[in-house]
């Protein structure tokens, strides 16, 4: 590790993601923060039938997967106070409607092109030194306690989309499930396939929960891992 900050290079699904951990020589410290691959906004203002839920507008964004976004209001919901079920629920709604009526596409691999879930928010996207609060519900119903990584880097990309943050100006983004924040800015536009991206810097605080050690077994057949196409 270097001093005063070590890069981590990780290698995701969507790509190489560089986190830079504070490192004294002794302990690593926080905050710490991540580039992840280039974010973009997908589609805005699109019109969405619910059903259940009726007519609604959600913007799509790609932060290293995608999010379909669109505030609680919209489902008669409001995302600091009303049953986490209920979020999941609607936000759920929401995600299976917009595969049905909205053709992702991914520029390097067509893997990659699905909606991993639904972000709820309080609408608060025009820029403010306040926090925003958002809800991520993805995979099966899952619930992040976060305000989310590649949610955040994707909500970055959709404001400085539609004109509402600056390269270099910093957002907070809080969780409504656990309170927890994250910051994110766009550091620097890019492009990715056909369209005009920025690399997002997500940041906040991790904590060690635990360690393992991995061990290979020379009689393992498996021990080099395997590839299952
Ligand atoms: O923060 C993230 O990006 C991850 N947490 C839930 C959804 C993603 O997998």
């Amino acid at each position: 590790p270097s001093t005063p900050e070590t890069a981590v290079q990780l290698r995701c699904p969507c790509g190489p993601v560089t986190a830079f951990v504070p490192w004294d020589g002794c302990r690593s410290g926080n905050p710490v923060r991540f580039h992840s691959v280039p974010a973009f906004a997908a589609a805005t203002d699109l019109a969405i039938d619910v059903p259940g839920h009726g007519k609604v507008v959600v913007d799509i964004g790609y932060g290293g997967t995608f999010y379909a976004f669109l505030s609680a209001e919209q489902l008669g919901l409001d995302v600091c106070s009303s049953k986490t079920r209920d979020l999941v629920n609607a936000a759920s709604a929401v995600t299976e409607a917009v595969k049905k009526q909205f053709k992702l596409h991914h520029p390097e691999s067509e893997d990659l092109a699905f909606l991993y879930g639904t972000i709820l928010t309080d609408g608060k996207d025009a820029f403010s030194e306040e926090p925003t609060t958002n809800i991520c519900v993805f995979a099966d119903e899952q619930v992040d306690r976060s305000p989310t990584g590649s949610g955040v880097t994707a909500r970055i990309a959709l404001q400085y989309h539609k004109g509402l943050i600056q390269l270099n100006q910093t957002r907070t983004f809080r969780s409504s499930t656990t309170g927890s924040l994250f910051t994110g800015k766009a550091v620097k536009e890019a492009k990715f396939g056909d369209y005009n991206a920025v690399v997002v810097e997500v940041s906040g605080e991790a904590f060690y929960t635990g360690t393992a050690t991995f061990t290979v077994e020379e009689e393992d057949p498996l021990k080099h891992g395997f590839f299952f196409k």
